[in-house]
Formats: C-alpha cells, sequence, structure tokens
C-alpha cells in the first residue's frame, strides 16, 4: 500500500484579499494560502497571520472570525484601512512595510511638486494640442529652488523628501506629532502656522483620528494664494470639498495630489484645473519597492512562526 502523502507542515496564513501573482508566487513554497472571504471554519480557527495586500478594509468582525489571529501583517506603509482599535484591543502585533516604499513616495512627492510649480502637466497638454505653434510660449510659471517647504509627518517618507528638496535649495521646515530631536530642520508646532511660512505643503503623515481632516480651510488660508498642496500622504488628510472650493476660489494656488478621500473617485471639478496635477494613488508603486515590501513580509512572517522580533512593527 502507497504510504499516506506526508502532512502540510507550511504554516497558514490567512489572505484579507488576493495577492499579487509575485507575491503568492514568492510565499507559496513557505506558507499555504486562505481566503478571507472563503475560507471554511477550520482555516478561520487555525489562522494566526492575517496578510493585508492592498488596502481593503479590515474591520472588527473581520478579525473576530479569526479566533487565533496574532499578527496582522500589511503590505502597504499606511494602515488606515484596518481597524486599529480591534487590533489593539485583542493584542495583536499590526507590522507594515516599513521603509520599502519610502524613496519611492519622496521621489514621486518631489516631481508632484515639480510639475504643479512649474505646470508640467498643463504645457504637455499645451504642446501636445498645437497650442505652442498657434498662441506662443506657454505663460510663465513659478521658481522650485529656494522655495519655503513645510513637510507634514518627518517619517520615512518625510524625511527623505526633505533631503531631496534641500538638494533644491529648498528651506524645509516640518510639523509632527512630536519634535524629531535628530532632524536639522525647524520643528513648527502648530500646522496652520506651518502653511503660512510655507510656498508649499507636503503631507506625508499617517491618517488617524487625530490628522484626518487636518488640512482645513484654516490651514489652506494661511498657505495663501501662491502656496501649493502636495500630498502622498491619505486623501483624507485634507477636506476635500473645501479643498475644491479654495482652489477655485483661488485661496491656494494649486495642488499635486496622489490619493484622494474616497479612492478612485476623484472629485470631476478637479479634472479641469490647470493648476493642479492628478495622479491615482501610484507614489509608492514600482517594482523596485514590490520587491522591497515582499521581503519586508516575508521577514514579519518567517519572525513571527519563528518566535522572533518582527522586523516593522507598528506602535498601536
Ligand atoms: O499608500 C500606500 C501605502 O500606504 O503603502
Amino acid at each position: 500500500m502507497a504510504a499516506p502523502p506526508p502532512a502540510d507542515e507550511r504554516p497558514l496564513v490567512m489572505l484579507a484579499q488576493a495577492l499579487f501573482p509575485e507575491f503568492a508566487a514568492a510565499l507559496a513554497g513557505r506558507y499555504r494560502f486562505a481566503l478571507l472571504a472563503d475560507a471554511d471554519a477550520a482555516a478561520a480557527d487555525e489562522a494566526r497571520a492575517l496578510l493585508v495586500g492592498g488596502l481593503p478594509r479590515v474591520t472588527a468582525q473581520h478579525l473576530g472570525v479569526l479566533p487565533a489571529l496574532k499578527l496582522v501583517a500589511c503590505t502597504s506603509v499606511g494602515v488606515d484601512h484596518v481597524d486599529l482599535d480591534a487590533c489593539r484591543s485583542r493584542g495583536l502585533s499590526v507590522t507594515n512595510a516599513g521603509a520599502a516604499f519610502a524613496a519611492d513616495s519622496a521621489d514621486y512627492a518631489v516631481g508632484l511638486l515639480v510639475a504643479v510649480l512649474r505646470r508640467v502637466a498643463a504645457a504637455d497638454v499645451y504642446v501636445r494640442s498645437g497650442r505652442w505653434a498657434a498662441d506662443g510660449d506657454y505663460p510663465l510659471t513659478t521658481k522650485v529652488s529656494g522655495k519655503r517647504v513645510g513637510i507634514v509627518g518627518l517619517g520615512n517618507i518625510g524625511s527623505r523628501v526633505a533631503r531631496r528638496l534641500a538638494a533644491f535649495g529648498c528651506a524645509v521646515s516640518y510639523h509632527s506629532r512630536s519634535p524629531k530631536p535628530s532632524a536639522p530642520y525647524p520643528f513648527v508646532p502648530a500646522l496652520r502656522d506651518l502653511a503660512a511660512g510655507s510656498d508649499v505643503l507636503v503631507l506625508s503623515c499617517a491618517l488617524t483620528d487625530e490628522t484626518k481632516h487636518m488640512v482645513n480651510r484654516d490651514v489652506m488660508e494661511a498657505l495663501g494664494k501662491g502656496g501649493v498642496l502636495v500630498n502622498v500622504g491619505r486623501g483624507g488628510l485634507v477636506d476635500e470639498p473645501e479643498l475644491l472650493r479654495c482652489l477655485r476660489q483661488g485661496v491656494i494656488g494649486g495642488a499635486g495630489l496622489d490619493v484622494y478621500e474616497n479612492e478612485p473617485a476623484v472629485p470631476p471639478e478637479l479634472l479641469a484645473m490647470e493648476n493642479v496635477v492628478l495622479s491615482d494613488h501610484r507614489a509608492v508603486l514600482t517594482p523596485e519597492s514590490i520587491g522591497g515590501v515582499l521581503e519586508v513580509v516575508i521577514a514579519n512572517l518567517d519572525a513571527f512562526f519563528s518566535g522572533r522580533p518582527l522586523v516593522s512593527p507598528m506602535e498601536l
């Protein structure tokens, strides 16, 4: 009689949603997977780790069907899509992408800043539509080098934005929950004051109950009519209807937006504004960064299942 097949000893990892094929291929040798939406009771009872790929909403109810759960491993930097209160009260560990996306996000923030101040996208449309030959040069735009830039959130991304802009001769200052003793830039305790002293405000902080709608009319009025808002954090950091009003009324001068409050919905009014550069929440996404995140996820899962300290645990 043939011997029974050996038991599959790979640990089970529950998936909040299907993985990118690259992720699935790289992890399949080490782990078994079940998809939360389809998992049977045995898998739900067994799973000690939940892998949250992308930004699907993970509620207390989702967590509640996984009684053995100890780890929520996210592939993103921001974890506002996960009910962190529920994780805290269950004593779950949560990990994020660490610094894997930071360079790409910082590069992109600087790209948006340059694109808005120098009207790169509008000039591109101008040339493509034949208006250069027909109507003459596109109007003059604004110099980037030497601008005063206020960075909101001086973490892995914000600190890289600061370093890049220092090379442009920009005067960088920042606002965050608390001053960073090692940062060589002035800390500004009130966001309104940071906006008042900046030509450009770059948002690179997490979305939390405290930071939701932190950029309100008052902050935009302080930024002023020549001021530009760049957001590579989360749409919810900004009161979006107020942003639309401020752009329409010329309260601020422009915006570079990679994120929105209700993605993938983009307020239609933005589409017609020449002083606004838009993209589809892609600041973090390059094949190189995705490879880096894969390494962080594998390192966290391997550490968890072998009882070693996690690589990128979040403070809850
Ligand atoms: O926005 C992307 C992320 O948080 O990783």
